[in-house]
Formats: C-alpha cells, sequence, structure tokens
C-alpha cells in the first residue's frame, strides 16, 4: 500500500484536462450539495485544476484521486470578482460500486480517462480512507502531496477507518477511535491556524488540545497549503453543546462545567501568549477594529433587514470601543482561538475540556484569521453560545444562561489573573459582533434558529455598558 502511494505524481497537463473535462458535469451537481460547500446561491460556471494525484492508482478495482479544484462562480451581490474557491477532493473510482457504497456515489463520467466508472466520495470507503493514514505513516510524497508526522506520535497500523457523520465545515475520518483526520475542504495557501496552533500548544506542553499527530500539504507554486490535520480522539467525549442543553433540558444548572470550561479557555490562552507573539492596540488599532464591526453591522442590515430597527443600538456598542480608544486605553492582543463556541470544547469521560477546531471563521483570509486579537473575542463567543443553548430549547429556566456566563468568567479568572467582566465595553463590542456575524450566519444556513440571534440583538442593541 505504501508503494502505491508513493509511485504516481501528477498526470500530464493534457490528461488532467481531460480528467477534468469528464467529471465536470457531475461535479456541477455534486459540489454545490455538499454542507462544506462555501459558495451556496450562486451557480458554478465552471472549473479549474490547481492539482491532481493518484493517491492510489487505478488497479484491482479500486483508485484514489486527490484533485484541489478551483470551483468558478460569479461574485456575491455588491462582491468584487474573485477567482473562486479551491476546494480538496478525494475521489474514489471503482469498476463496479458495492451497493454499501451507493450513497457516496458522485457518478459516472461518460467520456475521458475514467468513462464509465463509478466516482464517489473516497473518505466512505474505509480502504481509501486507510491509504491517507498510511501515507501519514509512511511520510509519503506524491506529486504535489505531502503526508509529514510527529515522530514521537506512534500510529499504529489496522486502525479501523470511519467517516464522520456530523454536520461540519470539513470532512473528519476517524481511526480505531485513537485518531481523527480532519480534512479541510476549501483550501487557501498559506499557514493556516487549525494546523500551526494546536503545534504551538503541544511545543508549549499544553495539555487542553489534541497534539497534531500527522498533517497533509500541498506545495504549489512555491506556496504551502494543509490540506489535513490528524490529531488523537478523544475517546468518549461529548461536546460542550450537547453536555450544556442535556442539562438545561433537565432543569439542571451547568454553572459547574462552564467554570471548567472557562478555565480550560484561560490555559489555552495564556500558553498562545506565551507561545506566539504578543502586541498592544493603541488608538489607531482600536479604531479600525471597531470601523470593521460596524461594517460588518452595515453589511449585515442590508443581508438581513429585519436587524434595521435594532442598528443604532448595536452601533453604539462599537462606538463606545472606539471612544474608549480615543481616551488613550490600550490592549494586549495575542493569538487566540478565533471561533469558540460550546461546539468547539470536548469533555472527557474524565471531566476534563478539550478545545478544537483552530481553523477561525474559515471565510476571513488566512492573514485576518492570524492576527493578534483581544483574548476577549473567545470570551465573548462564549458567552453567546450560553445564550444560544438557553434560547435553543422551547423551555428554558430562568437566570441559566446568566448563571453560566458568570461562572465561565469566574473560571477564567481564576487561571487568567484578570475577569473579562473588568472590561464591559470590550466585551459588549465583541458580543454584538458576534450577535450580528451569527443572524447573517442563521439566515442563510438555518433559517429556523434565526429567532436565537435576534434575542441577543434585542438585548444588545439596548445594553449600555458604561
Ligand atoms: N480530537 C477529537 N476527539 C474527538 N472528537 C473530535 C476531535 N476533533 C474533532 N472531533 C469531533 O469532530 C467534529 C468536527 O470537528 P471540527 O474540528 O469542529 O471540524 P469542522 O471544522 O469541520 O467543523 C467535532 O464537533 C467533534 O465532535
Ligand atoms: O462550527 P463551525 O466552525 O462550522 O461554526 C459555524 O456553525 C456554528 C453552528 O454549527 C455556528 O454556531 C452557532 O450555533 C451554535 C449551536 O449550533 C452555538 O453553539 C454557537 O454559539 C453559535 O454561534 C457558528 O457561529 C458558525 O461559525
Amino acid at each position: 500500500m505504501t508503494e502505491a502511494v508513493t509511485s504516481s505524481a501528477h498526470a500530464p497537463s493534457a490528461t488532467r484536462q481531460d480528467l477534468l473535462a469528464s467529471l465536470d458535469p457531475l461535479l456541477r451537481e455534486w459540489l454545490p450539495r455538499q454542507r462544506w460547500f462555501a459558495g451556496k446561491g450562486r451557480p458554478v460556471t465552471g472549473f479549474s485544476l490547481v492539482a491532481a494525484a493518484e493517491v492510489l492508482p487505478f488497479d484491482a478495482n479500486l483508485g484514489l484521486l486527490h484533485l484541489l479544484v478551483r470551483a468558478h462562480q460569479p461574485p456575491a451581490q455588491g462582491g468584487t470578482a474573485h477567482p473562486g474557491d479551491c476546494y480538496q477532493l478525494l475521489l474514489g473510482v471503482r469498476e463496479t460500486l458495492p451497493p454499501r457504497l451507493a450513497p457516496a456515489l458522485i457518478g459516472r463520467p461518460t467520456e475521458g480517462p475514467l468513462a464509465g466508472r463509478s466516482v464517489y466520495e473516497a473518505l466512505h470507503d474505509p480502504r481509501p480512507a486507510d491509504v491517507l493514514l498510511e501515507a501519514i505513516r509512511a511520510r509519503a510524497r506524491v506529486g504535489a502531496l505531502r503526508f509529514e508526522g510527529d515522530a514521537r506520535q506512534e500510529i499504529r497500523d489496522g486502525l479501523i477507518p470511519r467517516l464522520m457523520t456530523a454536520e461540519q465545515s470539513n470532512s473528519s475520518v476517524v481511526y480505531g477511535d485513537t485518531f481523527i483526520l480532519k480534512l479541510l475542504r476549501r483550501t487557501v495557501p498559506g499557514v493556516n491556524p487549525d494546523l500551526e496552533l494546536p503545534l504551538a500548544l503541544a511545543r508549549a506542553g499544553c495539555a487542553r488540545v489534541p497534539a497534531p499527530a500527522g498533517w497533509i500539504l500541498a506545495d504549489l507554486a512555491g506556496d504551502t497549503s494543509v490540506l489535513g490535520v490528524l490529531q488523537p480522539f478523544v475517546q468518549g467525549a461529548a461536546d460542550g453543546w450537547g453536555l450544556a442543553r442535556g442539562e438545561l433540558a433537565k432543569g439542571e444548572d451547568f454553572s459547574r462545567g462552564a467554570r471548567a470550561l472557562g478555565r480550560a479557555t484561560a490555559e489555552v490562552h495564556t500558553a498562545l501568549a506565551g507561545a506566539l507573539p504578543t502586541v498592544t492596540l493603541g488608538r489607531g488599532q482600536m479604531e479600525v477594529l471597531a470601523a470593521g464591526m460596524t461594517e460588518r453591522l452595515e453589511t449585515a442590515v442590508q443581508a438581513v433587514p429585519s436587524l434595521r430597527p435594532y442598528a443604532p443600538g448595536l452601533r453604539s456598542a462599537f462606538t463606545a470601543l472606539a471612544d474608549l480608544a480615543g481616551e488613550g486605553r490600550t490592549w494586549t492582543a495575542q493569538r487566540i482561538h478565533g471561533d469558540l463556541h460550546l461546539g468547539q470544547c470536548l469533555r472527557s469521560p474524565s471531566g476534563e475540556w478539550t478545545l478544537i477546531d483552530f481553523e477561525g471563521e474559515p471565510s476571513k483570509p488566512l492573514a485576518e484569521r492570524r492576527m493578534p486579537q483581544p483574548p476577549a473575542r473567545d470570551v465573548a463567543g462564549m458567552l453567546r453560545s450560553f445564550d444560544y443553548a438557553a434560547h435553543s430549547l422551547t423551555h428554558t429556566v430562568p437566570g441559566w444562561a446568566d448563571a453560566c456566563r458568570a461562572a465561565y468568567c469566574s473560571g477564567y479568572a481564576e487561571v487568567a489573573g484578570r475577569d473579562p467582566r473588568t472590561d464591559p465595553v470590550l466585551l459588549r463590542a465583541y458580543e454584538t459582533d458576534k450577535a450580528v456575524y451569527e443572524v447573517v450566519y442563521e439566515a442563510r444556513h438555518r433559517p429556523d434558529w434565526l429567532p436565537v440571534p435576534m434575542t441577543a440583538v434585542r438585548r444588545l442593541a439596548l445594553s449600555d455598558a458604561s
């Protein structure tokens, strides 16, 4: 198997174009239906091939084709022209598809090099999924693909792969409940925080984040893109979102869990501040930050008109922050998680919290996601999440979210030595920014959920941190 993954390379360009031409009609239909497709609502007008590698050359009724494909789409309304997002596709190729893989079928090309064969989503199939882990173990190189790993973590063979079925922005395969490989679907060249930050935390000895055991890179035109990260699987873990809602559904308090989560968040922040550069943000930078929040609000109001009546109140959260900066206040910024919510926190059966998914907001450029930011941004994300949990159930317990929010901040303060609530203007600005983001997110992806962030919008528009 190792031999197979190391022996192939880029297909010659004429063949690559044939390959893409034969897949084009299938992908036009299939790609926009995927949960992780970022360009929903705009037609795909064509594809170009960024890279192609036969990770498993077609033989004995099975092949694994690795493609990086750019999907061309017209710009979003009011947006500027864009070369199109690049997606990572792992395509299985078989002469005949066994019935168990029927749901994974993408289609059967009618012409070109794959004519008459079944092309399917390879991650559903244990055999090609196994080849990826083998390639990491073997530190293989296939065309532009580079499979690497941490020599100190043993990856034993024989781990049975299964594709995660959870709603995700990417795709993950669990190997024998020992490792989990996340394959990033929308790929961008450059250092990806989903690998960068867990590696930095592992080096700093922070055990709150699973230490990367392997990773998959692509070297393209002088730039490297991160395509996948393999991490230890937290066995028997439950995520904070399910746990918090479970307690609330039973009428139970979740403040002990929230306090422990606050401590875990502060541990990660402290480790990141020690491992990577921190900067001081003064008037200029904070005014830019507040202006960015205001701009996002204006865009959100255009996209979701029901925000309009609350816009002045929401805007005041951002002007209050700019005013404070104008008075000479400074803030320390550092690398943070960037998209922290209850769903990114896993509790092991022994009660330890782990934080996952350091990708940041995937829709933002890498440079922006990698910028140091005040840690209050992550704290605000978690505070929003407790509020989300409280409003996502039909019956609620009065004061439940407030108790969680207070406990989380207290736990954070116990470790960090500073309570996020002592900076209410910054916290309100970040909470408001997040709630506005959530309104747009829900309007686009889960319209039934829109009332949840809208409740917060009404509260935040009326609140005053001073
Ligand atoms: N190390 C891990 N151990 C156990 N489960 C994990 C681990 N990492 C991720 N998961 C599970 O996989 C899901 C998706 O992972 P995540 O990194 O959030 O992917 P995405 O960016 O695609 O949303 C998580 O919600 C969690 O249930
Ligand atoms: O997990 P992702 O990185 O894909 O984050 C996106 O989807 C989240 C929903 O799955 C969304 O989070 C919002 O809903 C959560 C409950 O489902 C809640 O815990 C969060 O607090 C709330 O923001 C997230 O905003 C979005 O970026």
